[in-house]
């Protein structure tokens, strides 16, 4: 399934391919950098990617990191996922932090991040004195335990 969203190239955007699906099934299209730029360890970056988007209300794009650039170069998306809200329309960045011991460079060009469609649902409130009662109650943040039962 998919459906059409609106993307315009800004000016420094110019010649660079759109995000692209790198095979038939995959989850993400891959966006590349419209910058030539290195991100020295420890340090974080908002990567141009010289598009603006008009994504149909009811949708949202995530901004997830590329497992190789994680498990190689220790790249990925600190706020991931990066929301990217349909009623945006300033220049989409992804944003990358270096967590690896080597200066990442990158060209302009390099697929940095991919981007996944998805669908939203938003919530109202509804206000209550008591909440249901349930099996796990107040339990949480571990108190399921961590060790499966061979
Ligand atoms: O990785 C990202 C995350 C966000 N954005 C843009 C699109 C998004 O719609 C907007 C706001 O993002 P978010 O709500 O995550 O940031 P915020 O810190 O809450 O800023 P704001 O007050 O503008 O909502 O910034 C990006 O281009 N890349
Ligand atoms: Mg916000």
């Amino acid at each position: 399934m998919s459906i059409p969203v609106q993307v315009k190239r800004l000016a420094h955007g110019a010649g660079l391919p759109l995000p692209a699906y790198a095979t038939s099934g995959a989850a993400g299209m891959d966006a590349v950098s419209a910058e030539d730029v290195t991100i020295v360890p420890g340090s974080r970056h908002a990567v141009a990617t010289g598009l603006a988007l008009a994504i149909p209300e009811g949708y949202e794009i995530q901004v997830r990191p590329r497992s190789g650039l994680a498990l190689k170069h220790g790249i990925t998306v600190p706020n991931t996922p990066g929301t990217i809200d349909s009623d945006y329309r300033g220049e989409l960045k992804v944003i990358l932090i270096n967590h690896g011991t080597d200066p990442f460079v990158i060209a302009r060009g390099d697929r940095v991040a991919q981007l996944v469609l998805a669908p939203v649902v938003q919530a109202t409130w509804e206000e209550v004195e008591e909440l249901d009662a349930t099996t796990r109650g107040e339990g949480g943040f571990g108190s399921t335990g961590g060790h499966a039962k061979l």
